[in-house]
């Protein structure tokens, strides 16, 4: 089983405007408003994808019920932990000529609420997957998906991390089976600005020499690289495309990657297990960019045919 684990769940409220004017009434020409956070959105892509996934994650008051029913509605699991106080973020994901992201606060994630979450995870199996993507609330260590990764760390399971700075490099000693940072994220750790693959590559292999078993660097429209556990190095470009929404385009990789993966799995080929599963994350990647809500299917494979 696939479980995935959003510490802050939100409404991702996209509205297009087609020229920004700062300090004055702009009207939106367009508008939708999605249930999001990177865990969540992973869950979703998994299930267009056709694999089963339950979302976990800390959801409050009406945004947290609107999510639950919106993912319910979306036919993925879900097992939020509900939250008495305040309400789940509402993320602004502003589109003009450049994309604009505000995100929300979220409420506090109490002790209580914590230990309700690692009782959960005490529940999964050898094998299972575990995907924990997106910020958490000030209120929670920097430690925290480290700390989660040592409780289930007996288990064997395989876990994924998507975070950035400390989030990201506190779980590198316990060896986390796939990390997806994006290249400016990659940069930032080490206070470095990336552009070429060469630098990329090398700062990327820093980040598997302190313990990630596998490396995947999104790179929006320029593509990807992957630096696998056997030692491979694969970069390939994006497809070329209408950008209509990107918001969950890194997601989206995360879940076309273990798609791939898990397909490839289940005929036991491992031959070519992570160029599949590379190729599988950039075309679900690109086919969320393409379009104005996740990745579905169908796009996905006509996407992978250009990589
Ligand atoms: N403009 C684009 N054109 C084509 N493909 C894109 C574009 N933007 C994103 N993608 C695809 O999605 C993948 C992930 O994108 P990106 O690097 O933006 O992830 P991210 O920064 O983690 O995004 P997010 O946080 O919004 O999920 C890319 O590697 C690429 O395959
Ligand atoms: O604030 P975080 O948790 O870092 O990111 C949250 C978020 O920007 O990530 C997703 C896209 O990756 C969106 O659905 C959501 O709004």
């Amino acid at each position: 089983m696939i479980y995935t684990v959003t510490f802050s769940p939100c409404l991702d409220y996209a509205v297009w405007v087609e020229e920004l004017k700062p300090g004055q009434v702009n009207r939106v020409e367009k508008e939708n408003m999605l249930p999001g956070g990177k865990g969540i959105n992973v869950s979703i892509v998994l299930n267009n994808l056709g694999f089963e996934s339950t979302a976990l994650g800390f959801i409050a008051g009406f945004t947290g019920r609107e999510i639950e029913k919106q993912i319910k509605a979306s036919g993925c699991h879900s097992d939020f932990i509900n939250i008495e106080k305040g309400n789940s973020r509402i993320n602004i994901k502003l589109k003009s000529k450049e994309e604009t992201d505000i995100n929300g606060i979220g409420p506090i994630i109490e002790a209580a609420h914590m230990n309700q979450l690692f009782d959960q995870l005490d529940q999964l199996k050898q094998e299972d997957i575990l995907v924990l993507a997106g910020s958490i609330p000030s209120c929670v260590s920097t430690t925290i998906y480290c700390d989660i990764m040592e409780r289930v760390q007996s288990k064997k399971v395989r876990v994924v991390v998507d975070a950035t700075k400390k989030l990201l490099v506190n779980v590198l000693e316990k060896k986390p089976f796939l990390i997806k940072p994006n290249h400016h994220e990659l940069g930032e750790i080490f206070d470095v600005e990336l552009k070429e693959n060469e630098e990329i590559i090398y700062y990327a292999k820093k980040l598997q020499e302190k313990g990630a078993r596998n490396v995947l660097i999104s790179m929006a429209g320029d593509g990807a690289i992957f630096l696998s556990e056997n030692g491979d190095i694969l970069a390939s470009k994006a497809p070329k495309g209408q950008v209509v929404n990107s918001v969950g385009a890194g997601d989206s990789m995360v879940a076309g990657f273990l798609a791939g993966y898990l397909e490839q799995m289940g005929y036991k080929n491992t031959t070519n297990l992570y160029q599949y599963a590379f190729k599988m994350g950039v075309a679900t990647g690109s086919a969320s960019a393409f379009s104005n809500q996740l990745a579905r299917k169908e796009e996905v494979f006509k996407l992978l045919k250009m990589i």
